[in-house]
């Protein structure tokens, strides 16, 4: 057994000895629940308050008989005492042996009103979201603009509403942002689930679609949770499968006229490590809810293209 092993455990040990020592609450709300209910302290006989007991024998209480009264045996008061005392003892007892009543924490427990539950800001009959996600350069953008062109998709960027609001003047993120990007992490999630949010409310209005293809997003299970409860559910999610390979040399391709500070070796090398650790996890927790449609990325742009139509529309039409 390791020594660390061993300190864990004696920990544990020692817990379980003193389960009461290390939670005083727990205490406290113990102590309360045995409290015999109805029976306060001032009405228990003060024999079993642990009051001083009077001596009788000796004559020092009420009426001050002593030995040489005329009655040596003070029978009556001896039996009223008594009665009195196994009385009280008799219904202490009884209102022991009822169940104990809940102790009601009403300040924990709130009544749940309809408003305590949060609804995504777009209903399914409102909003068709699909995710969009694939490793950097696996070609996401490439087959969106064909969705876009020939299905009338919305296509929101994650990736290029981060830039332009790094590029934004005056945007307090910039700075942030670009940070974010060059070492290929991913930016804090409040920002970029309201950068989409405003999107879709600006595509909605101003052009009256809602069918959207929400690209490189959510890269990260915290962003995928989020999205979900606060804007709209996914559909499902395009995944796009590439070889880090055949991703490297596209991007690096890219990068001679992209102007995008990550398109170099350095940030591309963080940006593949970035996928496989953080977003990965959300492709597989998506596949387990049966809600992922996979699409072999490797080939020519229009041999995925065409794959992903047939799987596009028979998951549409399902
Ligand atoms: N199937 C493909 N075959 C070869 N090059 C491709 C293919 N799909 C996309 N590209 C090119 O690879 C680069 C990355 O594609 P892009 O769609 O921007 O990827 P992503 O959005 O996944 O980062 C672009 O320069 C694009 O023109
Ligand atoms: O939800 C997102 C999407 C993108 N990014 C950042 O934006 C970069 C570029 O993403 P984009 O989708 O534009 O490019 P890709 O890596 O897919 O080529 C990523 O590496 C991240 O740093 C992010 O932080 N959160």
């Amino acid at each position: 057994m390791s020594s660390a092993f061993r300190s864990i455990s004696g920990r544990i040990v020692s817990n379980l000895q003193h389960p009461i020592r290390n939670c005083p609450a727990a205490l406290t709300r113990l102590h309360l629940r045995f409290q015999p209910r109805n029976v306060q302290p001032s009405s228990i006989p003060s024999a079993f308050r642990g009051a001083p007991a009077r001596n009788y024998a000796t004559g020092s209480g009420k009426g001050g008989e002593t030995a040489g009264s005329k009655n040596p045996f003070p029978i009556i008061p001896l039996l009223a005492i008594l009665a009195a005392g196994s009385g009280g003892f008799y219904f202490l007892v009884q209102s022991r042996k009822e169940p104990m009543p809940a102790i009601e924490e009403p300040s924990r427990k709130p009544r749940l009103t309809a408003g305590d539950v949060k609804k995504p800001a777009f209903g399914p009959g409102e909003v068709s979201v699909i995710f969009i996600l694939g490793g950097p350069g696996a070609g996401k953008g490439t087959q969106c603009q064909n969705l876009v062109r020939d299905y009338g998709f919305v296509h929101l960027s994650a990736g290029d509403l981060l830039r332009a609001e790094q590029n934004r003047e005056g945007s307090e993120f910039g700075e942030l942002i670009k940070t974010y990007i060059r070492e290929g992490k991913i930016v804090p999630m409040e920002v970029t689930v309201a950068l989409l949010e405003n999107a879709m409310r600006d595509a909605i209005a101003a052009q009256q679609k809602t069918m959207f293809l929400i690209d490189g997003f959510p890269r990260q299970m915290d962003q995928a949770l989020k999205f979900e409860e606060e804007v709209s559910e996914s559909r499902f999610t395009l995944f796009f499968e590439c070889s880090e390979d055949t991703m490297l040399q596209r991007l690096l391709k890219r990068g001679e006229t992209s102007g995008r500070i990550d398109d170099n070796i350095e940030s591309i090398k963080k940006r593949f490590h970035t996928f496989q650790v953080t977003s990965m996890p959300v492709v597989d927790y998506y596949d387990k809810k049966g809600k992922v449609v996979r699409i072999d990325a490797s080939s020519t742009r229009e041999g995925v293209y065409s794959q992903v139509q047939k799987q596009l529309i028979d998951k549409l039409k399902a």
